[in-house]
């Protein structure tokens, strides 16, 4: 029997300065492993994503192991066990590994789960004491997602991890969040689908602030058809989504619109 999904959000609707972003987002994250958020630049994944945290107001339910939070303040989700890794990382750059682990260190969560984030991630043993920011992309991503890990935290929810890194490093990545999928199941937004197709077992896929497919993802990305309708690539290989017309039809602050245009996209293997 299919284990109950860890996460399940129903109709998620999120307005921003009295502009409907989302009007109906329905998903599932799977108990075990990684289920990823597809979809179009501006098809609304980080802001289903904000608002399953809580950081932007919504309406809809978002279930967590069968509880309803979207009465819950951020704080009190991030308590019942959501750890988030964020687009940019979070690392404090001037702080070494060390302690980079110790400030994400949750009162309250039990024994810090040192044990598993240094037998996933040796290399952060060897470099505690090394300053975040003279470590690789690749390290710097393994220490945001060690931080979740340390909290026995029951969904880690990881926004564009490998969005901008270099080849390379995007294998890296995507090695460590296999990993950490191995100890908590994982809601990862993914751009690269050659990352998506090594690392998720199910996926979503938003256009317009909706729900557009759900499924297994090596189903849509063997099916080029729907790949090239729903994601804008003409196969389900490596590419990386093209901008929706979301993207273009709606309007945004300049500056947010121009960083996110101007990001590099990895169409990498993984
Ligand atoms: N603060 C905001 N104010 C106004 N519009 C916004 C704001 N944040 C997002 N949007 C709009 O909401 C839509 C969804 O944006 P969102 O960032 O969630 O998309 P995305 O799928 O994560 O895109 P990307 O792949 O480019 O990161 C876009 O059309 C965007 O312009």
């Amino acid at each position: 029997m299919t284990p109950a999904p860890v996460l399940a959000v129903r109709d998620l609707r999120v307005e921003i300065g009295g502009q409907h972003i989302l009007h109906g987002v329905d998903l599932e994250v799977a108990a075990v492993g990684t289920t990823a958020l597809l979809g179009r630049n501006g098809a609304g994944k980080t802001t289903t994503v904000r608002g399953i945290l809580g950081l932007l107001p919504r309406t809809g339910s978002v279930l967590l192991r069968g509880e309803e939070t979207t009465r819950l303040p951020t704080h009190a989700l991030v308590r019942r066990g959501v750890g988030y890794v964020p687009e940019d990382r979070g690392v404090f750059t001037t702080l070494s590994v060390a302690e980079n682990l110790r400030l994400a260190e949750r009162p309250g969560a039990g024994e810090p789960a040192y044990d598993l984030v240094h037998e996933l991630f040796p290399e952060l043993k060897r470099r505690a004491r090394q300053a975040a920011g003279t470590l690789s992309g690749g390290q710097q991503q393994m220490v945001a997602i060690a931080r979740t890990l340390l909290n026995g935290n029951q969904l880690i929810i990881a926004d564009e991890p490998t969005k901008g890194l270099a080849p390379k490093v995007v294998t890296e990545v995507a090695r460590v969040l296999e990993r950490a999928a191995e100890a908590v199941p994982v809601l990862l937004v993914e751009q690269n689908l050659a990352v998506v197709r090594r690392l998720a077992r199910h996926c979503a896929v938003l256009a317009d602030g909706r729900t557009a497919h759900r499924g297994p993802a090596g189903e849509l990305l063997a099916d080029s058809d729907a790949c090239r309708r729903l994601l804008g690539v003409g196969h389900g290989g490596t590419g990386t989504p093209s901008t929706g017309p979301a993207a273009h039809s709606t309007a945004r602050p300049a500056t947010h619109s121009a960083a996110r245009r101007a990001a590099p996209t990895a169409e990498t293997d993984a």
